[in-house]
């Protein structure tokens, strides 16, 4: 087990325009489960790379457990990689796949088949030792793929976008046991995964990173709730967060006949005039306020929960399309007019326009 640490870790790919990873900053707790996340192309499988030594660094270092490893052949950094899906060879057996590392590695045959029992056993698979994966259901995969991700005793597990082109629906992914053996295990764990909804299901603290840029790190719930970019904002959440670009001016921004007074420490946080106003669509709700945001309803879909009803608004001259999560009353119809308003309670974001940052609370 060990803690690990990006230290300005870098990445320039010959003939690139800008690093696929830039100056990252991160420390991933001893035994904890981080879960990078972020846009395709963000840099997250370069980075899970860097750690496990498949990958250079052009700057910066990677610390395990305290010891900088950028001399350290990959073989003897103690990190295990897990590919996209799952990775499980079909035409093996769950045991043959689980052992693969070590047959790999020439272990003895018998201590090989001793390990494999054990973690097959930890890992709640022993029962299904001599099955093929397509024979077996999505959990048996996944705790295989953790099995084989352990079976070589690492300090750290990487795991690439475990769950993609799997077939595991989208709403069963939170219940993955991948991080219920995590926990289990204790393993300092790296997870990478473009779904935020994966994301926010299963990580003890997400990295949302975006151009190879660390956005933010903290506890899903943290990250969610106040988002330190706009890129944080557009990218968790489903459907995303309503994003309206608006002038300031002498302290007030207006979003239709909703007008947002700013506090002197976010006016003067202020790059320029223009901020960028954040709404969650189920902050906002439709009524009948006279000082809400005129709109015209454009696209109503049933969820089968409720209703998301997308209304477009002009702000600034300017149109602005804004979902709304509408649960109860009356559904709008397409070209309906609406006011919209903002719940009681709810959290306005706000963004400087130019540098994409959240302005102080
Ligand atoms: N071997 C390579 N050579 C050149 N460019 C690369 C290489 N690998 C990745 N890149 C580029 O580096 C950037 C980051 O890619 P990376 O695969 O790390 O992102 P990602 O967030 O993991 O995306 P995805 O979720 O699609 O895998 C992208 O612009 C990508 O095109």
């Amino acid at each position: 087990m060990a803690d690990v640490r990006f230290l300005d870790a870098t990445r320039v790919f010959h003939g690139a325009w800008r690093p696929a990873v830039d100056g990252v900053d991160i420390d991933v707790r001893d035994g904890e489960l981080l879960v990078l996340t972020g846009p395709s192309g963000s840099g997250k499988s370069t980075l899970l790379r860097m750690l496990a030594g498949l990958e250079p660094l052009d700057r910066g270092s990677v610390l395990i457990g305290g010891k900088d490893v950028g001399r350290t052949a990959p073989d003897k950094r103690g990190v295990s990689m897990i590919f996209q899906g799952f990775a499980l060879f079909p035409h093996q057996t769950i045991r043959e796949n689980i052992a693969l590392p070590l047959t790999m590695r020439k272990s003895s045959a018998k201590s090989a088949a001793a390990r494999v029992q054990q973690v097959a056993e930890l890992c709640g698979v022993a029962d299904h030792l001599n099955s093929k994966p397509d024979a077996v259901g999505y959990d048996v995969r996944q705790r295989t793929t953790m099995a084989r991700a352990i079976v070589r005793r690492p300090d750290v597990v990487c795991l690439d976008e475990p769950l993609a082109g799997s077939g595991v629906p989208l709403m069963m992914r939170g219940r993955s046991p991948i991080a219920a053996l995590q926990r289990e295990l204790g393993i300092t764990t790296l997870y990478a995964t473009c779904s935020s909804v994966d994301a926010w299901s299963i990580a003890d603290r997400i990295a949302v990173l975006d151009s190879g840029r660390v956005q933010q790190v903290g506890a899903p719930a943290e990250v969610f709730s106040k988002p330190a970019t706009i890129a944080v904002a557009q990218f968790l959440g489903e459907p995303g967060m309503n994003l309206v670009t608006a002038l300031a001016e002498e302290g007030v921004a207006r979003l239709g006949g909703l007008a947002v007074g700013l506090t002197p420490p976010q006016a003067s946080a202020l790059t320029g005039n223009r901020l960028v106003i954040g709404v969650r669509p189920e902050d906002l709700s439709i009524g009948a306020e006279s000082d809400g945001i005129r709109a015209t309803a454009v696209l109503v879909r049933d969820t089968g929960r409720d209703y998301l009803v997308t209304a477009r608004t002009v702000v600034d001259g300017e149109e602005s399309d804004l979902v709304v999560r509408h649960t109860n009353g009356p559904v709008p119809v397409k070209g309906e007019s609406v006011v919209l308003g903002v719940r009681a309670g709810a959290t306005l974001h706000l963004f400087d326009a130019g540098s994409g940052a959240r302005l102080p609370d």
